[in-house]
């Protein structure tokens, strides 16, 4: 079995180590690096995993995870320069960073696979889009494809439509949770008990994600089948319209596709290689 190092281990390299032994991998196949010594020694203690230098992640490990925030990528491929080879895997979860940047800074022929994952990793759940750099074969995709198979969806996108993605499912979960937040304090403005609320709420995000995933009913079809005539529902669905919430969303995801493309574009200015 592929050893795999994740380096960067904050909150979606902890859910990839954590969503990884989850389905099955066993702790020995798993390395990561961390720069804090504590939060090494945490991790360790919490999922049996051991922490290593990044030479040593590099020598030992088949696949290395960058998840690394993007403002801090030119450090670690300048470490990484000297370490790899074409025999290496690199699969980068960095919002924006383009396949061609790693390309252009690590040693020609270094394999590269681009992968936008997002947070349900920590209960199997995750949706991720991956996309293979010009050195990524058919099997390092199909490698890629069945470690992340591992911790929810995969779906293969052209590496051109990362950074839509990056909008759509990287930060989605986090327009489910506003929206869920938002709902809760209108039960609160209504009288309930915020643990009532909360409840009546999450169960119901629950529901409507099963009916979704499990119905292959149209949203626009399950909707309809809430929305009784002069019924409680449609004078909501008016408030919603009134206040350009769908127009919000799309704009919404708009602005963080926009952002997706300012972050892979701003290490451009940094040396190649040669
Ligand atoms: N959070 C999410 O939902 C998703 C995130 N991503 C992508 O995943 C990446 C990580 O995001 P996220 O987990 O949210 O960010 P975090 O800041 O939580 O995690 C990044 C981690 O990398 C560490 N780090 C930075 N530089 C190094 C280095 N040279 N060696 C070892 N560790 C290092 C950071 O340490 P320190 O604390 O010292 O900064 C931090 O622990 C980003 O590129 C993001 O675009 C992709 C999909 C979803
Ligand atoms: O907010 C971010 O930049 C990261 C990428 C996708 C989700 N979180």
């Amino acid at each position: 079995m592929s050893v795999i190092a994740v380096m960067g281990a904050g909150k979606i390299g902890e859910a990839l180590l954590s969503g990884l032994l989850h389905g099955g991998r066993r702790p020995g196949d798993l390395l990561f690096t961390e720069r804090h010594p504590e939060r090494a020694a945490e991790l360790t203690s919490r999922y049996g995993v051991e922490a290593v230098e990044v030479d040593e992640a590099a020598k030992r490990a088949d696949v290395l995870v960058v998840a690394v925030k993007p403002q801090d990528i030119d450090p670690v491929l300048v470490e990484l320069a000297p370490l790899l080879g074409p025999s290496s895997l690199v699969v980068s979860l960095c919002a924006g960073l383009p396949t061609a940047l790693y390309e252009r800074r690590l040693a020609d022929g270094v394999p590269v696979v681009r992968v936008m994952p997002n947070t349900p990793m920590v209960v199997g759940e995750a949706m991720s889009a991956i996309s293979p750099g010009r050195y990524a074969t058919a099997e390092h995709l199909a490698l890629v494809e069945e470690l992340l198979a591992c911790v929810g969806k995969v779906v293969r996108v052209p590496e051109s439509q990362q950074d839509a993605v990056t909008a759509l499912s990287g930060s989605g979960p986090a327009y489910f949770f506003f929206l869920v937040e938002a709902m809760i304090d209108a039960g609160i403005l209504l009288g309930l008990p915020r643990a009532v609320a909360e409840k009546l709420i999450i169960q119901s995000a629950v529901g409507a994600s099963k009916m979704l995933a499990d119905t292959g009913e149209h949203p626009v079809t399950l909707r309809e089948a809430v929305t009784s005539p002069a019924g409680t529902t449609i004078n909501a669905i008016r408030e919603l319209e009134n206040h350009g919430v769908r127009a919000a969303l799309i704009a919404a995801i708009e602005a963080a596709r926009d952002r997706s493309v300012e972050l892979g574009k701003a290490h451009e200015d940094q040396p190649d290689k040669r």
